[in-house]
């Protein structure tokens, strides 16, 4: 039980870490620095680069039978490993590199049939690569460069294997035949030879071989003129492909600028007064695409009288008029009202929220409102002003002017994306993460209600800002907004209700989409999408794949572990029963780690 598993923990601390790792008995283990639970079981150890030393004893991480993930890569362990680890029998993911780890490489890791990543690299391990690592069936990696290893390479028949490097050893012989498809950079360092290696001495290159199945040169010379045919057929083909891929584009391109929702300035110039702002002759729709009449005279008046509220001491340096003549562009259409961008002619830019049907009584808007306008952090997207009539209930934010994270995520899939980066994505989730988290310490029942994707908007220095917020509670979500629907947590079935945990809930649903690149169920607009915890879930219970990663992420083959870590953390958010969820500062302490541990990996 975790009781158990917390009490081998720390003796593992008193032989190798007493003095770096920071781990308290009054808290649960569950929240101690690297650990991981899930069902009151300890499943993952991740101790990257913590000063670690010496070594690891019988009865301790042994004992710890649930563990899937055991990372200690970068510290100074030595000796053999502990051979209870056989016990370990659900480990997945070994991570030893970077240790000073000697003796053979244990018979009892070829019983550890769950493993898909064993890492022994940088170590002082010696003898053979032993033959029986054969039953890990389910192995994707594995790494043994820099060690003493010695003999030849055995057959290994490994169907799932993709990562391969025994490089900077001392072992001799020819690369046996399932291992010939690796680069030759799996093999560095030492004089073998056989596939990317070149020939063994005596073996015969199998184009040269007469009975060959290979076609080889000289029995099939082409003419001058068929070779002349297929160049010429080749450019055909091509120009023909750029001219469809040309007027793809420009479909594309088209079409794109009707629904984009950072949409190109309209043709013609509307200012917001002409969409029917204020002066009532609107249906809060999309803006016009033509010029409409000019407000009328009552409507001015009207204007006149009426006056922005601002909140903060800045310089109030816009007024209600100065806005409705403010050209304006629908930014889109949310489940609160229209969003407009809203260029003043001093040439500032806010964003214009005017709020559909809300009619909660004047008295309870202005105090939420006030609430909301006093909220001051800077992962909030500030709210500058608001406009309260009985008609119209209009809200002026700071302009952000990279959009939001949802469009950033699945906009423009096309060839001219710009990837978005681990660095990038882990500081959108830092930032979110940070701006949720103030929002519930500013009581114990303030919640956000709505936290989604396109609801997380960019600064031009790529900052994330939570935005929206106190409106799910300011005019109550509608529970046909479907949108909001896959970042809903299962229990919030009254949607002005909407509980901190439920937050939670959305959050990890926004982490796992940042990892995955997928969009959650209805989050796109006419796009199905996928519900996205239990298609993780279902991915990651058959194996930690990298298949559940966006593409775009593949590359960071140096933080896999943190980018383990981090969709664990969304699965740990979208836990199905609310107290059973992290709160947002255990959330934020995690992500802070995480970050650290990444760039101590880059620094590496
Ligand atoms: N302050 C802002 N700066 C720049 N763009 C914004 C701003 N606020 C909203 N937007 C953009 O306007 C679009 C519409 O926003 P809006 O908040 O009205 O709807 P939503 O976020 O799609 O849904 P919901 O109303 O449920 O939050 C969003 O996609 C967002 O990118």
């Amino acid at each position: 039980d975790l009781a158990g598993d917390g009490a081998d923990l720390m003796t593992f601390r008193g032989a190798v870490g007493r003095f770096v790792l920071p781990w308290n008995t009054s808290v649960s283990p569950c929240m101690w620095p690297g650990v991981t639970c899930a069902s009151n079981r300890v499943v993952s150890l991740r101790l990257p680069g913590s000063g670690l030393i010496g070594q690891i004893p019988e009865g301790t991480i042994g004992n710890l039978s649930n563990l899937q993930t055991l990372s200690l890569r970068f510290n100074a362990l030595s000796g053999p490993l502990p051979s209870d680890l056989a016990r370990c029998k659900e480990l997945r993911n070994l991570y030893l590199q970077g240790n000073r780890f000697s003796g053979e490489i244990p018979a009892f890791l070829s019983s550890l049939s769950s493993l898909v990543r064993l890492n022994l690299a940088e170590n002082n391990f010696s003898g053979v690569i032993p033959l029986a690592l054969n039953n890990l069936t389910r192995l994707g990696t594995l790494y043994l460069e820099s060690n003493h290893l010695s003999g030849e390479i055995p057959e290994l028949d490994l169907p799932n294997l993709v990562q391969f490097n025994v490089s900077f050893n001392r072992l001799n012989g020819s690369v046996p035949s399932k291992l010939r498809d690796k680069p030759a950079n799996s093999f560095l360092g030492m004089s073998l030879c056989g596939g990317p290696l070149g020939l063994c001495p005596g073996e015969i290159s199998p184009a040269a071989a007469p009975t060959g199945a290979l076609p080889s040169g000289s029995g099939s010379k082409l003419s001058g003129a068929a070779i002349a045919g297929i160049v010429i057929g080749t450019i055909a083909v091509f120009l023909i492909l750029l001219v469809i891929l040309f007027l793809l584009c420009r479909k594309k391109g088209k079409a794109g600028a009707a629904k984009s929702v950072e949409a190109k300035p309209p043709e013609v110039e509307v200012a917001l007064r002409d969409v029917g702002i204020v002066d009532g002759f609107g249906t809060n729709g999309v803006a016009p695409a033509t010029k409409v009449a000019a407000s009328s005279a009552p409507a001015a008046a009207l204007a006149a009288k009426k006056q922005l509220a601002f909140f903060g001491n800045g310089p109030k340096v816009y007024d209600l008029e100065d806005l409705l003549r403010a050209s304006a562009e629908v930014l889109g259409k949310g489940t609160f009202g229209t969003t407009y961008k809203a260029v003043l002619e001093t040439g500032m830019m806010v964003a214009v929220k005017r709020l559909r049907d809300a009619n909660t009584p004047e008295k309870e808007f202005r105090e939420k409102i006030d609430a909301i306008g006093a909220m001051n952090h800077p992962n909030l997207v500030p709210l500058q002003a608001y406009y309260h009539s009985k008609d119209e209930k209009l809200l002026v934010y700071d302009y952000m002017p990279m959009g939001s994270l949802s469009s950033l995520l699945h906009g423009n899939r096309g060839s001219g994306r710009t990837p978005l980066s681990w660095e990038i994505r882990t500081s959108i989730a830092m930032a979110a993460a940070r701006g949720i988290e103030y929002i519930h310490s500013t009581s114990p029942t303030a919640s956000h209600g709505n936290i989604k994707s396109s609801n997380i908007l960019l600064t031009s220095s790529s900052e994330a800002r939570v935005s929206d917020h106190g409106l799910a509670h300011l005019v109550g979500l509608s529970a046909t907004s479907n949108r909001a629907a896959g970042y809903r947590a299962p229990e919030v079935t009254d949607t002005r209700r909407v509980s901190q945990k439920a937050d939670v809930y959305s959050f990890g649903v926004l982490l796992l989409e940042l990892l995955t690149g997928k969009a959650p169920a209805q989050a796109l607009l006419n796009e199905e999408g996928v519900d996205l915890p239990r298609w993780v879930q279902s991915v990651v219970h058959e194996e930690w794949t990298s298949e559940v990663f966006d593409m775009e992420l593949l590359r960071y083959q140096s933080v896999e572990e943190e980018m383990a870590e981090l969709l664990q953390l969304g699965v740990n958010c979208t836990a199905q029963y609310p107290d059973q969820r992290p709160t947002m500062s255990m959330v934020v302490a995690k992500i802070e780690e995480l970050q650290r541990s990444s760039v101590e990996v880059s620094k590496e």
